[in-house]
């Protein structure tokens, strides 16, 4: 699955990211929450055939933060993000987005998911998938242009917009699916295993482009990996997630400075010892 949600917008927000380079929303709290889940739970079938995948997760993501969510291979990760995504509803408990509970997609909601291969529409230029989502929003062809053009050259493909998804190294095709996601402008962007597909030189490019594009667009970013690593050198905050039904086992508080360097922080005694703090939670026998 890799695709973009957002068919439609509430009104007031054509234009979420003007909203967020308004110098008057730069200056806001860096701790103001955007997304909230609040005892949310999850439960597949009914009677005998229950089966309880995520029990009473609670944690925030605040405005600009990068927060990573990990846990174990099949926790529940893919269910979690379907209920904050709003395609499919919590057992009890709720998400919320700036205290609106989500009960659908939510307007200023994107996503990116592992497998580009099967998003990325192979009959389309790379202009013409990213165009693919801003198709619902009826904009003026020059802002469509405009939006295209500065998601491309924010993840520096410009000179590959005529080509073709199959023309591309597979770490071009996730940077295909960023711009679409980005071209939509929404505020807050769901990643699921994002980089998961792709050769690790690309994959810490990629890292990279994720923080650039908090810091250029302001963007509050989501993302679930399985890798320890990356979710240390990403986060603000990592969600840890224990089995089975998942739960939130500790949200870790990562103090390293800034800017990250793929070298220099991954070389930062601190950076060991979170990643090692964050490891020990996950293999705790239960
Ligand atoms: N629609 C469904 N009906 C019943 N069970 C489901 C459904 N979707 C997921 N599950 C079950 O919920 C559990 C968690 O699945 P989920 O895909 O959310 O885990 P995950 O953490 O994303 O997995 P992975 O780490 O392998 O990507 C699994 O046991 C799965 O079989």
């Amino acid at each position: 699955m890799n695709h973009v949600l957002a068919p439609h917008r509430h009104p007031g927000m054509e234009n979420p990211m003007e909203l967020q380079n308004n110098p008057a929303t730069l200056d806001a709290p860096a701790a103001q929450s955007r997304l909230e889940v609040s005892g949310l739970s999850k439960t597949y079938g009914s009677g005998p055939n229950a089966k309880c995948v995520i029990e009473d997760l609670t944690f925030t993501v605040n405005k600009r933060e990068v927060v990573c969510i990990v846990g174990p291979s099949g926790v529940g990760k893919t269910t979690l993000l379907k209920c904050l995504a709003g395609l499919q509803p919590a057992t009890s408990g709720t998400a919320a987005i700036d205290g609106r509970t989500i009960d659908g997609p939510p307007p200023e909601m994107a996503l990116v998911f592992q497998d580009y291969s099967r998003s990325l529409m192979p009959w389309l230029t790379v202009r013409k998938n990213v165009r693919l989502p801003l198709r619902h929003l009826r904009l003026p062809a020059q802002e469509m242009n405009e939006r295209i053009d500065t998601a491309l050259a924010a993840v520096g493909l410009s000179h590959a917009a005529s080509q073709y998804p199959w023309q591309l190294s597979g770490g071009m095709q996730q940077r295909v699916a960023i711009a679409r996601a980005l071209a939509y402008r929404p505020e807050i962007l769901i990643m699921d295993e994002p980089f998961a597909s792709v050769d690790a030189q690309t994959r810490f490019e990629l890292e990279d482009l994720c923080l650039k594009i908090r810091d250029d667009f302001g963007m509050t970013i989501l993302v679930v990996t399985h890798d320890i690593d990356e979710a240390v050198y990403l986060s603000d905050r990592v969600v840890v997630l224990g089995a089975k039904p998942a739960r939130v086992l500790d949200v870790v508080d990562i103090e390293l400075p800034a800017p990250r360097d793929q070298i220099s922080t991954r070389s930062l005694p601190e950076f060991a010892e979170q990643r090692t703090s964050v490891l020990s939670m996950i293999r705790k026998p239960a």
